[in-house]
């Protein structure tokens, strides 16, 4: 026992022998009366506790992960064990050789066990972040007897806003002093303090990432950004639609090859004579904010598409509007299909926008300078159908036009036919259009003559072709030359977050249509809206905005404008709704915790929310952590 220390603590004699940061921990001891013989009573947290804190500190154990094995490396062998500890003083995490592992466990030097100063006198780990300093504590240099077989070095561990948020720990036996032991825990220290940045800068970077493209996603204008080296790096989907074009097909593309204009298109004081011009004529141009560094430097920019006012009427009204994943995954089919010569089938039941995805093929095909004619085949009765879609040759029946007539085939020639609710077609037509589309030929109704025609096909129907097949009611071979391509679009139930861009596009169109000034929508209307069923799909929903913005008086839509048969149903179904709502996201943590064993900062992150608001609906919804 050193006689330094025992003149302290008895308060016997001076003590100007020690250490400055050693003295003003002592003190510091002795006015919070902690016990110099033994430690009074530990703080230790029983294991579930322990794994809770980790979870909390997953950044700290993270950026710790590669370092305590480093550190632990180069003092193998030697009787010495490396600890990792929280900003409060718990050790998190211990590395050490076993026998001094043993050891330090009588005094609870192990994970669990907290070692603040006032709870455990001067120490490397409390002492440090009492000092917030590196220091070392050697054998009787610590208050507490008990610790006085150890030595400890301590550094404490900042995050990029300079908080102290752990510690680390070198610990080994009294009599085991090795050289520069202190310098080997700062530099450990540097190594864990670079990582936890790095793990900070990476979430950062995927915040403004997602936030960037979320807030994108937000605006009904198009977005766009474009990096340095002249290359898109986002896109939103309005962007992507105003160009014609999917977002994946543009991101990641030279500007240059997307707009026309100057080719060796630089950002840094270039000109930005950017252009697209699409088929139709209209033209487009960004409007472009450069972003800069610190220093001043351009490091790309981003801004709004627009188009040239000029052409601004034709691009007000977008074909479609929907930014649910399902909507998104039926625009995206049908483009595809639009570049293929095949013949579509669009299924869905009424008013899902069979004919909307029907247009946007055609818009987007290499028949879209052509016409897009439309037959709905349940409104011809069957005696007519045959001479409306193929026409007829002079005198082919009494009362015959002179000269004969051509059929809706023939107007479609060089662009689209869309066969609307084919599954009402007559027996005897569906023959004479399988003939058609298998020879591409049309027969006028009494002709001999076959004339060439080019036409995109496209059929929808609100039935089950293969049921109508079975009870003889459709053609097998129809069917299936019908089917090369199939779009299956979803009623509006199932992508309900669409009603987010439906709404305000059909009030927009409404007053336009109505001569009225632009209404705005009161929030509330909304919730009465996602609790309605919607059977009607979204004609119902169309219909429905159209009476609102009729009846609407002030400059706002509100609840009170809802037809009554909607609200009322609305009303009843929206308790329900409010309790799926909570069933799914407690099914949604669950799957989420139950993929990543517990851990709650990766299962925040897989569920896209914040640590503490995965905390808090936890709680709500009674999931033990
Ligand atoms: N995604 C959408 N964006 C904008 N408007 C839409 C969308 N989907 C449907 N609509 C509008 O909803 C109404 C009904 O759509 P559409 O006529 O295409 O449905 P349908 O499935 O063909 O119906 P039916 O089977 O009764 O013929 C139309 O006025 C259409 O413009």
């Amino acid at each position: 026992m050193s006689d330094v220390w025992r003149r302290f603590v008895t308060g016997e004699g001076p003590v100007d022998e020690v250490d400055p940061t050693i003295y003003r921990s002592w003190q510091r001891c002795k006015a919070l009366e902690v016990d110099y013989q033994r430690v009074g009573s530990n703080e230790i947290l029983s294991k579930p506790r322990l794994r809770e804190r980790c979870q909390a500190q997953e950044d700290l154990i993270q950026a710790g992960k590669p370092v305590l094995p480093y550190v632990f490396r180069l003092l193998k062998g030697l009787n010495y064990m490396v600890l990792l500890c929280d900003g409060e003083g718990y050790i998190l995490e211990a590395l050490g050789d076993p026998p001094f592992m043993t050891k330090a466990q009588q005094v609870y030097l192990s994970p669990g066990a907290n070692w603040r100063e006032d709870i455990k006198g001067t120490n490397a780990i409390g002492t440090s972040l009492a000092e917030k300093a590196p220091v070392k504590v050697r054998g009787w240099e610590h208050f507490v007897q008990e610790n006085h077989f150890l030595s400890c070095w301590a550094a404490p561990l900042r995050n990029s806003r300079g908080d102290i948020v752990g510690v680390l720990d070198v610990s080994g036996e009294a009599a085991n002093q090795k050289e520069r032991l202190l310098e080997i825990v700062v530099m450990g220290a540097r190594m864990i303090e670079q990582n936890l940045q790095l793990i900070e800068l990476k979430r950062n970077f995927r915040f403004c990432k997602q936030g960037i493209r979320l807030a994108a996603e937000m605006l009904r204008e198009g977005f766009i950004a474009i990096d340095g080296d002249g290359v898109i790096t986002e896109i939103n989907r309005a962007g992507a639609q105003l160009l014609g074009r999917r977002r994946e097909e543009i991101i990641g593309r030279p500007a240059s090859d997307v707009f026309c204009g100057n080719k060796n298109w630089k950002i840094d004081g270039g000109d930005l004579e950017l252009e697209v011009e699409k088929k139709s004529g209209l033209r487009i141009r960004p409007r472009l904010r450069e972003v800069t560094d610190d220093e001043g430097y351009t490091v790309g920019v981003v801004g709004v598409l627009q188009v040239n006012p000029a052409d601004k009427k034709e691009a007000e009204t977008p074909l479609w509007v929907g930014r649910s994943e399902i909507t998104r995954k039926v625009f995206e089919r049908a483009a595809k299909a639009a570049q293929t010569k095949s013949t579509v089938l669009i299924q869905g039941e009424s008013g899902t926008g069979k004919e909307i995805v029907a247009r946007y093929i055609h818009e987007a095909s290499p028949w879209r300078e052509g016409p897009f004619i439309g037959v709905n085949c349940a409104a011809l009765p069957s005696t007519l159908i045959e001479s409306e879609l193929f026409g007829y040759a002079d005198g082919a029946f009494t009362g015959a036009k002179r000269g004969g007539r051509p059929g809706k085939f023939e107007l479609a020639d060089g662009g689209t036919i869309f066969l609307d609710e084919i599954g009402d077609m007559a027996l005897n037509a569906q023959a004479a259009l399988l003939r058609l589309l298998q020879e591409a030929e049309v027969f006028r109704i009494g002709d001999t003559k076959a004339r060439k025609i080019n036409v995109r096909v496209i059929a929808a129907t609100n039935k089950n072709l293969s049921d109508l097949v079975a009870e003889g009611l459709f053609r097998q071979d129809l069917y299936y030359r019908l089917k090369v391509i199939t779009i299956d679009v979803p009623p509006l139930r199932y992508r309900k977050e669409d009603i987010w861009d439906l709404v305000p596009y059909f009030v927009r169109q409404t007053c336009q249509t109505l001569g009225k000034p632009p209404l705005g929508i009161a929030e509330e209307v909304y919730t009465y809206l996602f609790a309605y069923s919607w059977p009607g799909n979204v004609r119902e929903l169309k219909n429905c905005i159209e009476s609102m913005v009729a009846m609407a008086d002030g400059p706002l839509l509100t609840v009170e404008d809802i037809p009554a048969e909607i609200k009322n149903a609305a009303g009843s179904e929206a308790g329900m709704q409010q309790s799926l709502l909570k069933r799914q996201t407690r099914e949604a943590i669950l799957q989420a915790l139950a993929q990543t064993e517990g851990k709650i900062a990766p299962a925040a992150r897989l569920l896209g929310i914040g640590r503490s608001t995965l905390y808090r609906k936890m709680k709500e919804l009674g999931i033990k952590p």
